[in-house]
């Protein structure tokens, strides 16, 4: 019997690399690819009309509200995308049998911690974008009993859309001076690694569902971070200076290391 997968956001770093490495695979999963032109998870008639037509059994919900920036100057669009629009998604696959895998993230945590955090620790996002997708979280869990909620970290594509590595590296091959700040450590996950870990759960066909913590296993700081982007891109990392107060907009959580062993499941 074929497993029939819809993702949402396709076009996105994640959307796309699941994409490319699972669109294609003998495992009997058919994959649908909705860009947000094909559904728009803020439109809740699509939604349930798209959910129900096709009988999907998994829906990977990857589109989301991810400036970080302009969240907290305009917060709306950001809790339409990231609350209102996943609340539509997990009203529609309760009631058609569809198991809802979410991607959310470590800044709906503070940052206090010194330790990485587990699936059982306290949640307070400290900007928009953080609270926006807290409460996705918590409309999932209120809704629907057959979720898997994946939070991730600092998630990069070195193929696809716009992250911190392409950023980076962009701005290094031209040759331009960068300030890059050391004031948070996190984890750098690769956009291929949580794909590998989300294919997992459909191929087991998994129940124990709930809430997860995913990342890749190297704590470093933004700082640290851009300057091995130079070195794995043979690039002269002179030009990167280490900056303690990079000025933004949003505050960030000073620490967010996500600890993936001690995840919660029902
Ligand atoms: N990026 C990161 O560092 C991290 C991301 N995450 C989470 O991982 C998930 C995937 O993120 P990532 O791939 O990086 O995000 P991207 O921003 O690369 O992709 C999100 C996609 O969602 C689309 N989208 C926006 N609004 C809608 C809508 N109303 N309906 C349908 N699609 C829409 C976007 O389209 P368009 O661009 O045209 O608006 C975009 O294609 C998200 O849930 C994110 O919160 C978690 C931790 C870290
Ligand atoms: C471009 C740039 C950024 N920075 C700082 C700003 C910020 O503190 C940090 C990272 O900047 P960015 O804006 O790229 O990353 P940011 O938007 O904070 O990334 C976050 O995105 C959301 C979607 C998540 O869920 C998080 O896990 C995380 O990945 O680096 C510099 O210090 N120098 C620079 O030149």
């Amino acid at each position: 019997m074929s497993i029939k997968v819809l993702v949402t956001g396709a076009n996105g770093q994640l959307g796309k690399t699941i994409e490319e490495l699972f669109a294609d695979n003998n495992d009997n999963i058919h994959f649908t690819f909705a860009s947000k032109e094909a559904l728009d998870i803020t439109d809740q008639q699509q939604v349930t009309s798209f959910i129900k037509k096709s009988k999907f059994d998994y829906c990977i919900n990857c589109a989301a509200y991810t400036n970080v920036e302009q969240a907290e100057k305009t917060p709306k669009p950001a809790y339409l995308i990231n609350s209102e629009a996943v609340k539509y998604l997990a009203e529609a696959s309760k009631a058609h049998n569809v198991v809802l895998i979410h991607i959310s993230t470590d800044y709906v945590f503070d940052g206090i911690k010194n330790q990485p955090y587990t699936v059982n620790d306290k949640t307070n996002p400290i900007n928009e974008y953080g609270k926006s997708k807290l409460l996705g979280e918590q409309y999932i869990a209120q809704t629907m009993d057959a979720y898997f909620i994946i939070r991730t970290s600092w998630l990069y594509s070195k193929k696809y859309g716009k992250n911190f590595y392409k950023t980076v590296l962009n701005k290094a091959k031209a040759g331009e001076r960068l300030s890059i700040t050391s004031a948070q450590k996190s984890c750098p996950t690769n956009t291929i690694s949580i794909s590998n870990f989300i294919y997992e759960f459909i191929l087991s066909s998994s129940k124990n569902y709930g809430l997860y913590h995913f990342s890749d296993e190297t704590e470093m700081t933004w700082y640290d971070f851009a300057k091995e982007i130079a070195k794995e891109n043979d690039i002269e990392d002179t030009k990167i200076e280490r900056s303690e107060a990079y000025k933004t907009f949003a505050q960030r959580p000073r620490y967010s290391v996500l600890n993936n062993n001690n995840n919660k499941s029902w």
